[in-house]
């Protein structure tokens, strides 16, 4: 990502969500964004996963740049290398586990290898449930779902807002647990905003954002240590 401005209109005034954010997201990297809120994470999140435009700037996703491709490109780009992971869940309650599961793979024209599917379900650990629908299943089971969904058609990044915001802090720390083994054991890189020192405290790596610049890039540390820099930080701003 280089100099990448995002600017919302809002009425007569103009909202500088990102003011010119340049950084590599190392591939294979567990990556955590923090900040205060609106200081520019989910927009941060959006432009980096192609599914919001900057307003100037680059972004690449691997080896493909994405801030000059149409809606339909961007589509299918996000399709093929991209996973996505929100706290709200976002599963079709009509649909079964499985269903839900492959639904990119359907989307993306595309069938689910059985073999594969149940690959994906033993990993995030959903044992016998496929059969069910969302609405039986604990917050945390449902993020697996989510999370297996992700993961379904082998996405290179895997970009997850606020993942663990409305799960118990024993089932967030069974779904980081999860995030982690994602990067360690299948390579892949996790992109994730969180407002929650405990859950980035599991990340490689940790971006401060304020007022829509990267103000710091700290190696991960124990979540007391991430605590009081994101404190530190506040009270800089508020000295500002
Ligand atoms: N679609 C939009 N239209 C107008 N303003 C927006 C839009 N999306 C975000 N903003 C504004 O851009 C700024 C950054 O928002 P963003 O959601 O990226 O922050 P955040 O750090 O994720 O916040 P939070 O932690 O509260 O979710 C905020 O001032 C927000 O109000």
């Amino acid at each position: 990502m280089n100099a990448v401005t995002k600017t919302y209109r809002r009425g007569a005034h103009e909202v500088h969500a990102l003011r010119g954010v340049t950084v590599g997201l190392p591939r294979g990297g567990f990556i955590a964004v923090m900040g205060p809120s609106g200081s520019g994470k989910s927009t941060f999140l959006h432009c980096a996963a192609g599914l919001d435009t900057p307003t100037s700037g680059t972004v690449h996703l691997g080896d493909v740049e994405l801030s000059r491709m149409n809606e339909t490109r961007l589509t299918e780009l996000r399709r093929e290398k991209a996973g996505f992971v929100f706290q709200a869940f976002n599963l079709i309650p009509s649909l079964s586990v499985a269903d839900n599961i492959t639904l990119p793979l359907r989307l993306a024209g595309g069938r689910a290898d059985r073999a594969w599917l149940d690959e994906v379900v033993r990993r995030v650990g959903l044992g016998d449930r496929v059969t069910h629908r969302p609405s039986q299943l604990s917050g945390g089971q449902q993020q697996r779902v989510a999370l297996a969904r992700a993961l379904v058609t082998r996405p290179e990044v895997v970009f997850a807002d606020e993942p663990t915001g409305a799960l118990d802090t024993t089932t967030a720390a069974e779904v980081l647990g999860l995030l982690r083994q994602v990067v360690d054991t299948m390579g892949q890189t996790v992109v994730m905003v969180t407002h929650d020192p405990v859950a980035a405290a599991y990340a490689d790596q940790v971006l401060f954002l304020a007022d829509g610049v990267i103000v710091d890039t700290v190696r991960s540390g124990t979540a007391d240590a991430i605590a009081r820099r994101m404190s530190d930080l506040g009270r800089s701003m508020a000295a500002a």
